[in-house]
């Protein structure tokens, strides 16, 4: 499906920020990205959608190697990978509908869209997308009437709207509160399983990670340092991709054992060491 191989990446000093990455995502997998801050998450993002160019290896999207295109062979693939932005990146000033039809932009000529007539058939899709992330009631309102969570919702459908081969999904909870942030995983989850995308999502939050994706690749450094399942991440894997921490206690748990650890002491742990 995705096949990264011997990804990496230096930019304008010799220091390798991404360092021989590898691995292949099949239909429907969901992969966690954890690592500590400059660890190359984002830029192993932008690599995959080639927001940046890598310094060498291959990228393999359904058979199609990415890393080598010509521009408009380029922008002829990039409508296949959905992007979904910790940011939202929405058009404030455009209603809900409008946003998620730019999801569309890539298929529709720029006279149509220029004059806002998306064909019949992109309009019924969306109203699909919309009401699949429930926001039925809000297609008409501007997306700065919106909350947070309601934003990262029109943004899934947006991505949606691409019918894309693949997500890749940066940071998607960082601006939200712990409720939304959950009903937002759990529902790129159940989107992921029900369409078999393959999704890669850039996370800090390693409690969110374990509890919604299928399999964590951690990075230190630029080199993958963990990849495997949520639950095999115990205190040795912790440290191994953030480094050396007492994981296994929160300071006024002195007594704790590493019998203790539990996603929530993980978490707990992980929002003190950033
Ligand atoms: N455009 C750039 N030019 C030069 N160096 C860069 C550039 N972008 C990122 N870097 C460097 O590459 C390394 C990896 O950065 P990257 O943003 O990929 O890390 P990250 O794991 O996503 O971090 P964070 O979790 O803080 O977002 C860092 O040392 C960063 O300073």
């Amino acid at each position: 499906m995705l096949s990264i191989q011997h990804l990496s990446k230096s930019y304008k000093d010799t220091r390798l920020v991404l360092n021989d990455v590898s691995f292949d995502v099949q239909k429907g997998e969901i992969i966690g990205l954890i690592g500590p801050s400059g660890a190359g998450k984002s830029t192993l993002i932008r690599c995959i959608n080639r927001l940046i160019e890598p310094t060498s290896g291959s990228i393999t999207l359904e058979g199609i190697e990415l890393s080598h295109l010509s521009s408009s062979r380029l922008r002829e693939q990039r409508r296949r990978i959905g992007m979904i932005f910790q940011e939202y990146a929405l058009v404030e000033r455009l209603s809900v509908m409008e946003n998620v039809l730019s999801g569309t932009l890539g298929y529709v000529p720029f006279w149509r869209s220029f004059f806002c007539k998306f064909p019949q058939e992109k309009i019924e899709k969306a109203f699909g997308y919309l009401g699949r992330v429930g926001l039925m009631d809000h297609v008409n309102k501007r997306a700065d009437e919106l909350s947070g969570g309601q934003k990262q919702r029109v943004g899934i459908a947006r991505a949606l709207a691409q019918e894309p081969s693949l997500l890749l999904i940066d940071e998607p909870t960082a601006s939200l509160d712990p409720k939304t942030s959950r009903q937002i995983m759990r529902l790129i989850k159940e989107i992921c399983k029900e369409q078999q995308l393959p999704a890669i999502i850039n996370i800090h939050d390693v409690l969110l990670a374990q509890t919604f994706v299928d399999r964590i690749i951690g990075l230190n450094e630029g080199k993958i340092v963990f990849d495997g399942s949520p639950s095999e991440l115990n205190e040795a894997v912790l440290t191994t991709i953030y480094g050396k921490e007492e994981w296994q206690t929160a300071p006024q748990e002195k007594e704790a054992t590493v019998a203790t650890l539990t996603p929530e002491s993980i978490a707990v742990k992980l929002e003190l060491a950033v």
